[in-house]
């Protein structure tokens, strides 16, 4: 197994660049692409397979020089279309921290077709340089998915992107709002804050339906993310997938390592999404949340959008 040169009980999902940078010294490295391998068997430990037991890690560096560590999360009790892949996580965890691109990403295994795919929505996807530990060098996702189904086919060239700044124009019902949030307590308005806020940022261009996920632990912390689409629909991360995302990343859920359920700790969730939409998360938000938190109480945050397509 490579060098790790992280604590395994650390369960670290970023990197800063000013540390990755003292990593890339301390191991004689020419580039800080070159340590992402060394990483891999760190993440694959954190990884949450709780049916397959297979441990799938994924580094990826990001512009800002920030390294970020992505694991595969299973989810027992529903279909198995609800799994996070460890390249999906990878991206959410950037997308969680503002990270604008990513460059490099270094993976246990060869990426799935899926995951290929779900990277497309990355601007300038096919650059991104990939390396499959103990399989070579660096390629461009280019060599892993030639001719790919993308963005470009469905969108005009000015739509933001994956890892872009998104705005998505939703907003709260007014006095109408305020009359329902009255008896709403304060966690609950925390929640509905932080999905709100999640939704607006949102990768839904094909849809038109942006929608934002916040979670609650039971010490009353907030942990929230955001749905992401893909061009070829199916690969689409939902918005309780990227909250989870969120909350493993933050340090919220442990005792893992395989073995554990990831969302024992929670006690609230929110979903934030239009009314009406036409892609709505709330029935599947409703089945996932219960088999990952059964205790937890779900509630819909219904917003109102004035761009829609729909
Ligand atoms: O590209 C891939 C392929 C598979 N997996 C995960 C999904 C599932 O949890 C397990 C078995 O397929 O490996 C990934 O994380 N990435
Ligand atoms: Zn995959």
């Amino acid at each position: 197994m490579a060098q790790n040169p992280v604590k395994p009980t650390a369960e670290i999902y970023v990197i800063e660049s000013d540390e990755a940078e003292r990593m890339r010294r301390e191991m004689n490295l020419t580039a800080v692409s070159d340590l992402l391998p060394a990483l891999v068997p760190t993440a694959q430990r954190m990884a949450r397979p709780q049916i397959s037991r297979y441990h799938v890690g994924a580094v990826a560096l990001g512009s800002s020089g920030r390294i970020y560590l992505g694991v595969n999360v299973e989810f027992p009790g529903v279909p198995l279309h609800h799994s996070i892949h460890a390249e999906q996580f990878v991206v959410t965890n950037a997308a969680l921290h503002g990270e604008r691109s990513i460059q490099f990403i270094a993976v246990s295994d060869f990426p799935c077709g899926h995951c290929r795919q779900f990277l497309q929505e990355i601007r300038s996807a096919s650059q991104i340089q990939i390396q499959v530990t103990g399989q070579g060098e660096y390629r461009p996702l280019s060599y892993f998915l030639p001719n790919p189904f993308g963005p470009s086919d469905l969108l005009k060239e000015d739509v933001p992107l994956l890892l872009e700044s998104h705005c998505n124009y939703l907003i709260e019902e007014g006095e109408k709002e305020e009359e329902i949030c009255k008896g709403l307590g304060e966690m609950e308005e925390r929640l509905r804050a932080a999905a709100l806020m999640a939704a607006r940022e949102a990768h839904a261009p094909y849809s038109g339906c942006p929608s934002g996920f916040a979670l609650a632990d039971g010490k009353g912390r907030v942990y929230a993310g955001a749905y992401m689409e893909s061009a070829a629909y199916n690969p689409s991360l939902g918005p309780v997938q990227a909250a989870i995302v969120a909350y493993m990343v933050a340090g919220g859920s442990r005792g893992g390592g395989g073995e554990g359920g990831v969302g024992e700790g929670l006690v609230a969730a929110v979903l934030a999404e239009k009314e009406h939409a036409a892609v709505s998360q709330e029935t599947t938000a409703r089945v996932l949340l219960a088999a990952v938190a059964p205790k937890a109480r779900f509630s819909v945050y219904r917003v109102r959008s004035s761009t829609s397509p729909w």
